[in-house]
């Protein structure tokens, strides 16, 4: 079984990938050097993996790795058990997908979580599966909520002590969103914390959930009933920080689109907040897109770093911005800009962590004839600076690798009132790219000065995780099938591979038998074709997949 001590040591331990992020800080960071930026061009596939089946689509799992076993999700709430040094399947579960989900962005999921002998991920339609890691036999399944609401889940869980803390999606169907806490050998509810202003947190007494406290005040930042419907989903996840006792959690956007019909700060929507993992009370919240407009979701991880001998974390939002907060207490130490063109603000304010913005807010709907307000142009996109896919931190380095995009859109607002189900939105859009030679760039960023020290453009949009480790490698994938490894130092390509289709996974590292390995899921796919407007035209010609690959170096290079 895996302990909590394993997984709390996830990050130094390396013989095994025991949790998201490869340690539950998720800095992505691995102390092995076997491969390293003087050997890495040897690198060469050791097995190769097929999800098999009619279905294909975004392939955005992170894999686990413990005691020679593989485990990984795929597309459509699918899970394997794969021998990690050969490649051959030990077991496949297939989750049963009714008729009528809900995912806003396609069909993912991004991988699942350790914990005793359990394999535990999230499904398509808002369900939570534990599954015995030896026979793939479901252990308990508990339903988040209902996936006829718009209900949904494909974030992996953020392990804390006996518990799995869970988010949910669902921020475009006007969800409540929450971030909620189980046991993870039973399953059993332990908290639920809703992150939007006024609604009830619950806690177990005993066989009872029995009310925890309304979070922040009820609806105060919201106008009339907005709040009940205010969405903030949690997607992403979390990081847990041993070292503040602390669960960070980002926060989506507030529904609808249309900020007009909720003028306020609307909190904790696009936010960062501190939870006590115990209680599920929200210990401070940091807010980055106050009456977001432009769907700035503030869902990127808040990954916890030291520096100066201060406790940091940082976080690139889809809104332009690099923050780097006191992980303590939530202070913003800075705020700078890690994409090209921001239209949205002029700048973050240093003392109060405030946008000062630049005027850019699509037009109200209500103030013009007809159905559509004034529609405007703004960068970034909807789809981020940087959406879900995660960066890295190297402690050698001190740098942070940042999978970013350069891309605007056109914006409108348009009435809508709270259906059930259905789209809670208020809004239309055209991503539009920015340069004719790269939407996507791999951007090395100095959390101390924001300075982007090296920068790695690529054609389309970057859409997978970055990973970097002792040997001075940064390892990404781009849309367009390859898996690549750079100088941490300074950017310099060293090694690429075709995987057959596009990389928006999450690439980990590991040791074994005297052996390193790399490994990535292949599989084009995510928001990106569903909602890229002009750019999704672009990159039509990209191919789906679904696949995993291992990579090692011959062993008389080691
Ligand atoms: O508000 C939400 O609940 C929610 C959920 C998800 C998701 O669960 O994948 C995405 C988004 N929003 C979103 O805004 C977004 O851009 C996005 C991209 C992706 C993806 O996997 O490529 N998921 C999501």
């Amino acid at each position: 079984g895996v302990s909590w001590d394993e997984i709390n040591n996830d990050q130094q331990s390396t013989g095994d990938v025991l949790h998201n992020g490869m340690g539950t800080q998720t800095q992505r960071y691995s102390p092995l050097d076997k491969i390293n930026a003087d050997n890495v061009e040897h690198l060469y596939p050791a097995w190769s993996f097929s999800f098999g089946g009619e279905k294909q689509r975004g392939q955005e799992s992170q894999p686990l790795v413990k005691d020679g076993v593989m485990y990984v999700t795929g597309s459509y709430s699918r899970a394997w058990a794969i021998d990690s040094e050969t490649g051959e399947e030990i077991w496949q579960y297939e989750h049963r997908l009714p008729e009528g989900i809900l995912p806003c962005c396609d069909v993912v999921n991004r991988g699942g979580a350790l914990h005793g002998d359990l394999f535990i991920f999230g499904t398509l339609d808002a369900k939570l599966v534990a599954l015995d890691q030896e026979s793939g036999d479901v252990v308990w399944q508990e339903t988040i909520d209902n996936f006829k609401d718009g209900y949904s889940y494909t974030a992996a869980p953020l392990v804390v002590g006996d518990m799995i803390l869970t988010g949910v999606s669902g921020g475009e169907f006007g969800v409540i969103g929450r971030v909620e806490a189980r046991d993870a050998q039973s399953g059993k509810m332990q908290w639920v914390r809703p992150v939007v202003e006024g609604h009830m947190g619950k806690i177990r007494k005993g066989d009872k959930m029995v009310d925890n406290g309304i979070t922040g005040e009820r609806g105060k930042s919201w106008p009339g009933d907005m709040w009940k419907h205010g969405g903030a989903a949690p997607w992403l996840g979390g990081t847990y920080d041993d070292e503040t006792g602390l669960a960070y959690f980002g926060t989506g956007n507030p529904a609808p689109w249309n900020s007009h019909l909720r003028p306020g700060d609307n909190l904790y929507s696009t936010s960062i907040v501190a939870l006590n993992p115990k209680t599920g009370k929200i210990d401070w919240a940091f807010q980055k897109t106050p009456n977001d407009a432009w769907d700035y979701d503030g869902v990127n991880m808040c990954v916890p770093f030291n520096m100066d001998s201060g406790k940091y974390c940082a976080s690139a939002d889809r809104n332009g911005f690099f923050y780097v907060l006191d992980r303590t207490n939530g202070e913003m130490r800075s705020a700078s800009p890690f994409v090209s063109k921001i239209t949205w603000a002029e700048k973050i304010d240093e003392k109060t962590g405030r946008p000062v913005e630049a005027g850019n807010r699509p037009g109200d709907p209500s103030k013009t004839e007809g159905k559509k307000g004034e529609s405007v142009f703004v960068s970034p996109s909807f789809l981020g600076g940087k959406n879900w896919m995660p960066m890295s931190y190297n402690p050698k380095t001190g740098l942070f690798y940042v999978p970013a995009n350069e891309w605007g859109m056109d914006i409108w607002n348009e009435p809508i009132t709270y259906k059930a189900g259905a789209a809670f939105l208020g809004a239309g859009f055209n991503i539009q790219p920015l340069y004719e030679d790269y939407i996507g760039a791999v951007r090395a960023v100095d959390p101390k000065t924001g300075e982007i020290k090296w920068e790695v453009k690529n054609n389309a949009p970057l859409w997978s995780g970055t990973m970097t480790t002792a040997g001075n490698l940064v390892f990404f994938g781009t849309p367009e099938g390859y898996l690549k490894a750079v100088d941490a130092r300074n950017g310099k390509e060293l090694w690429k591979f075709q995987t057959g289709s596009g990389v928006v996974g999450q690439p980990i590292t590991w040791e074994q038998n005297g052996d390193q390995f790399v490994a990535v899921t292949s599989g084009w796919g995510g928001a990106v074709p569903l909602w890229g407007g002009e750019v999704a035209k672009r990159v039509k010609f990209l191919n789906q997949g679904g696949s995993v690959w291992v990579f090692k170096i011959p062993d008389e290079l080691q």
